[in-house]
């Protein structure tokens, strides 16, 4: 019998199977941030080990920083404490590092990719749930709990039980004006945000090879989102494309070999799934969620759910997360006044984000009682987008034009939304108190918050700006 890319990325990391005992997986690339890892370097050190492949293991300083003036003394303590924690230890240790002061220093998730250190085949694990991100690539890519983060720095090895897999296949392409974030949160609304717990989902069909490797790690972040242990999508040529060049990817002759082990990595046609999914992409419409888990999501042109239209189980949840969001049933969704912005984290904050955000703000003004900040994933992208005028686009509109980091996604730094605010967000998670204490997410695409800075609520970009052309301010 065939089979799948996550069996054969599997059987060729494997070093010990034992039945019914965790497999011994080998890892080959450990990524390390500020938050999760302290206690694992101090475990090595209380047991006088060393880290076992530094070259394999790279860290970054992305969580907790503050993303305003870096040159200034940190305000938070604790921050500052985590930071410079991390820094000892990769000084101690032999890891590579980048730091505030690094130019490819950004999100965990957004600068393995840029850096080609992420790549077809491999393993890939960090202390950190949206480590799925990785799976874009045709990687096996997990987030581990701190004790694993010791273990893997030790030993290079994960201990792992084999997950079940789960194929969701995606008919048809985008429509115009949809976005992936859009097709994603449709299929977490569609099948639920626990659909996929135990499984590694590999997402197949046309409107997934259609999109770019910057969509497709959008669909991958988000798999953990409905429970999923793992997201993958097979590589192919514009996988192979988007590496070429990349700093940490091999070139001349190494390079075709590269690739040649690169396209091992696929699913057999008569490989075979636990589960199958199927989903339509073509009818897709932009997406926003109204709850606090990403399944509890409406699009542009629809209402907040009716509790007698909901299945019998989802009432009781959904009362409770409408309480929290200030929200009633029936309320069509571009009824929703919001007083933040925030366009970045792991999900979308890439080059392509910041290009089809700025895209829309183009010549507008954020609307006078709303906060609307840029947070770029990382220097890099910074760097690019500053270089197309991209910052000059977004402060001319009143945004704040930031640093790279986490920031606003889950306010561990300063950027909060505060108690009982309204966020447009681009980040992934809108569970209670994420953004904030009593802070009210509303998870969107890039060019949906960019459209809802501009309107103060959110509005149907597949008719920005005709139809709503009166009631924003220009520049
Ligand atoms: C801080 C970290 C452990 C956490 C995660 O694992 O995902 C964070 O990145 C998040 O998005 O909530
Ligand atoms: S951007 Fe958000 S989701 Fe991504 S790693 Fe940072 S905190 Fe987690």
């Amino acid at each position: 019998m065939g089979r799948t890319l996550y069996e054969k990325i599997w059987e060729k990391h494997a070093v010990v199977e034992e039945q019914d005992q965790p497999s011994l997986l080998y890892i080959d690339l450990h990524l390390v941030h500020e938050v999760t890892s302290p206690q694992a370097f101090e475990g090595l050190r209380i047991k006088n080990r060393k880290v076992r492949r530094p070259d394999l293991t790279v860290a970054t300083m992305d969580h907790s920083i503050p993303t305003t003036d870096r040159s200034l003394p940190f305000k938070d303590q604790i921050a500052k404490k985590q930071v410079d924690a991390l820094a000892k230890n990769c000084r101690e240790f032999g890891i590579k590092l980048f730091d505030l002061d690094s130019r490819n220093q950004g999100i965990v998730h957004v600068i393995a990719p840029e850096l080609g250190l992420t790549q077809p085949g491999m393993t890939i694990v960090c202390g950190d749930s949206h480590t799925s991100t990785h799976g874009a690539f045709g990687a096996l890519a997990f987030g581990i709990g701190t004790s694993e983060v010791e273990h893997v720095l030790a030993t290079q090895t994960l201990k792992q039980f084999k997950s079940r897999t789960l194929a969701i296949n995606i008919h048809g392409t985008l429509p115009q004006g949809t976005a992936a974030k859009d097709l994603i949160l449709s299929i977490i609304g569609k099948y639920g945000h626990d659909f996929a717990t135990g499984y590694v989902v590999e997402y197949r069909g046309e409107a997934i090879r259609n999109l770019t490797m910057e969509e497709r790690m959008t669909i991958c972040n988000m798999s953990i989102e409905m429970g999923a242990r793992a997201g993958l999508i097979q590589p192919d040529e514009r996988t192979f494309n988007y590496l070429k060049g990349k700093q940490a990817v091999p070139d001349g002759m190494e390079w075709e070999e590269a690739i040649a082990e690169w396209k091992k990595y696929y699913t057999d046609e008569d490989a075979e799934f636990d589960l199958t999914a199927d989903f339509n992409a073509a009818e897709i419409i932009p997406q926003v969620t109204w709850g606090t888990n990403p399944g509890q999501v409406a699009g542009i042109t629809e209402v907040i759910p009716l509790m007698e239209d909901l299945p019998a189980d989802q009432i009781g949840p959904a009362k409770k997360a409408l309480k929290y969001m200030g929200l009633q049933p029936g309320t069509p969704i571009t009824e929703i006044g919001i007083n933040k912005v925030f366009i970045g984290s792991c999900t979308n904050s890439r080059i392509e984000d910041l290009r089809k955000a700025a895209k829309i703000v183009n010549g507008y003004k954020v609307a006078e009682h709303v906060e609307a900040l840029v947070v770029p994933g990382s220097q890099l992208v910074k760097m690019l987008a500053e270089a197309e005028g991209l910052d000059q686009i977004f402060i001319c509109a009143g945004f704040q034009w930031r640093e790279a980091g986490c920031s606003m996604c889950l306010g561990m730094n300063e950027d909060l939304v505060l108690p009982e605010e309204r966020c447009a967000s681009t980040s992934n998670r809108n569970f209670e108190g994420r953004q904030g204490r009593n802070a009210r997410t509303h998870l969107v695409s890039p060019e949906m918050a960019a459209a809802a800075a501009i309107a103060g609520r959110f509005i149907d970009v597949r008719e920005w700006p005709v139809k709503y052309s009166k009631e924003v301010s220009v520049q």
